[in-house]
């Protein structure tokens, strides 16, 4: 199956958390981590969250740097790379920030159960894709996604939506900033959620980069194939 270059992006507490149990947006880098992850926005073509997280956070998922922007537009690309939402059910709010905030394309992916009349008023804010019957298949999305010229995608988050690209065999790379912080709590979602791996499945990685950061560190990771385990 053909399928862009994609990564996720992310940070964590020490103790794994990517929010708190309220799940809102909590602040878990500084400057610098935010100043890298708009640099790695702006490189992509397109950047995904699931609903959840718009529903919990309601991201712009803008880049932020005029500069970046600049260079962009002067390169012959949109402002902003493509804003993607992963959503069955096309709940995306119609005044979520997404549409809100900056120029750019829009992309719902939604499944075969998500209600006719949602999808009609989403179409004028966005492009809809159909991918899967009753939740979005990943597999398809990500080939249509191909299809439609995306060949570097960031995945934002979060926890469901990592760990339905990383079980699906779907993600190269992923890069976590990690605080110097605990969040606790058995709820709080963590970097994966979803089923979790038995031991004979589990994914191994390997180590491409660990650097101290503010008061964190960055860790680089390659995900293995199965060839490569
Ligand atoms: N620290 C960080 O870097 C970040 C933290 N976060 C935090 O993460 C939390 C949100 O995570 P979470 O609640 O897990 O939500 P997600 O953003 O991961 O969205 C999950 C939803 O996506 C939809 N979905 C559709 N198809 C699939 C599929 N095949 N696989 C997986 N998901 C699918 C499902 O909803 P449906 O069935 O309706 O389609 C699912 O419930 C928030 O607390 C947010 O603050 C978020 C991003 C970054
Ligand atoms: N890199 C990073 N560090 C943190 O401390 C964070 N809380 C997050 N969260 C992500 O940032 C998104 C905000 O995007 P906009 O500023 O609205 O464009 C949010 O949705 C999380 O994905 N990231």
């Amino acid at each position: 199956m053909e399928r862009p270059f994609v990564f996720i992006n992310s940070a964590m507490s020490a103790d794994g958390k990517i929010s708190t149990k309220e799940r809102k947006q909590v602040r878990i880098s500084g400057q610098i981590d935010f100043n890298r992850m708009d640099k790695l926005r702006a490189g992509s073509d397109a950047v995904m969250v699931g609903i959840g997280t718009v529903l919990a956070d309601d991201p712009s998922l803008t880049v932020k740097s005029a500069e970046l922007k600049e260079e962009r537009i002067s390169s012959g690309r949109d402002e902003n790379p493509a804003r993607i939402i992963v959503d069955s059910k096309a709940r995306t709010p119609l005044d979520a920030d997404i549409f809100k905030k900056g120029k750019g394309k829009r992309i719902i992916i939604v499944s075969e159960s998500a209600p006719a009349d949602k999808v009609d008023l989403l179409k004028e804010q966005a492009i809809i894709v159909v991918a899967g019957e009753e939740n979005v298949d990943l597999k398809k999305a990500m080939s249509e996604l191909k299809n439609q010229g995306i060949e570097r995608l960031m995945i934002e988050g979060g926890a469901t939506l990592n760990w339905g690209m990383i079980s699906n065999g779907l993600v190269d790379e992923f890069y976590t900033f990690v605080g110097n912080l605990i969040i606790g709590g058995k709820t709080a979602p963590t970097f994966t959620d979803g089923e979790g791996f038995t031991e004979k499945d589990i994914q191994k990685l390997e180590l491409i980069d660990a650097e101290k950061m503010e008061e964190g560190v960055l860790l680089k990771w390659k995900v293995l194939a199965n060839s490569e385990k």
